[in-house]
């Protein structure tokens, strides 16, 4: 099976028709307003239409409340909800059952624990995303979306459920990142960027190719 590629953080009409045309698999639009890539509902809802029936429609959120995770499931109609922050695995199934939505959980991962509690997750998450943790000298960090990756190797060898790998991740890495875990989904964000939100439809071509040719 080819390994599966999610361009997250699409914000315009041109980097969305980029990454259905090189042969995206799932999108994301980012609902956080401390990330340079955060998206309106409106705007969601517009760049979703375009990729319907293309690619499955993600929509990140972070410890959201409910009412935007009501208003996202009814305006953007996304595929699947991506919980990236520090969400217990009660609200997780509270957002796959508010929703209607399968739920990707993103786990930030420094070392062995980290990757140990996915396991907590395991019976309400549909998809386990596996994601840096922003080291502490990187600042003012977003929880995602920092262009960081955590050591591969933690993945390697086991016998785990499908999952998602994340955080740093760039054309130039991934078919490498994928050997190394055996990943069958990959998401990038900051690895396909000129600038902090600025997709560059290039490199997210050449991302797809190289993740798409792995293996
Ligand atoms: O992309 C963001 O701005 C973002 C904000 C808050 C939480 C997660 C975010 N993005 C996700 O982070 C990972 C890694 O991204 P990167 O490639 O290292 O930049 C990925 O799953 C994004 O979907």
């Amino acid at each position: 099976m080819p390994v599966e590629v999610k361009i997250c953080g699409l914000s315009t009409p041109e980097t969305v028709d980029a990454a259905l045309d090189a042969g995206a698999d799932l999108v994301g639009f980012v609902f956080f307003p401390k990330s340079p890539r955060n998206v309106t509902l409106e705007q969601a809802a517009t760049l979703a239409a375009r990729a319907r029936g293309k690619a499955r429609i993600v929509t990140l959120v972070v410890d959201a409340d409910d009412a935007l995770l009501e208003a996202i499931a009814a305006e953007v109609r996304p595929d699947l909800i991506q919980a990236h922050g520090s969400e217990t695995p009660e609200r997780i199934a509270q957002i796959a059952q508010l929703t209607a939505k399968p739920v990707i959980k993103a786990i930030r991962v420094k070392d062995d624990a980290d990757i140990d509690a996915a396991a907590d997750y395991s019976t309400v998450a549909s998809l386990i995303l596996y994601d840096a943790k922003a080291p502490e000298t990187l600042g003012n960090a977003l929880p995602g979306g920092n262009g960081h990756a955590f050591d591969w190797g933690l993945l390697e060898g086991g016998k785990r459920p499908a999952f998602m790998l994340a955080g740093g991740l760039t054309p130039e890495n991934v078919a490498e990142a994928i050997r190394v875990t055996g990943a069958p989904v990959v998401d990038v964000s900051s690895g396909v960027e000129s600038a902090p939100g600025i997709k560059d439809i290039d490199l997210i071509r050449k991302f797809i190719e190289a993740a798409k040719s792995a293996r």
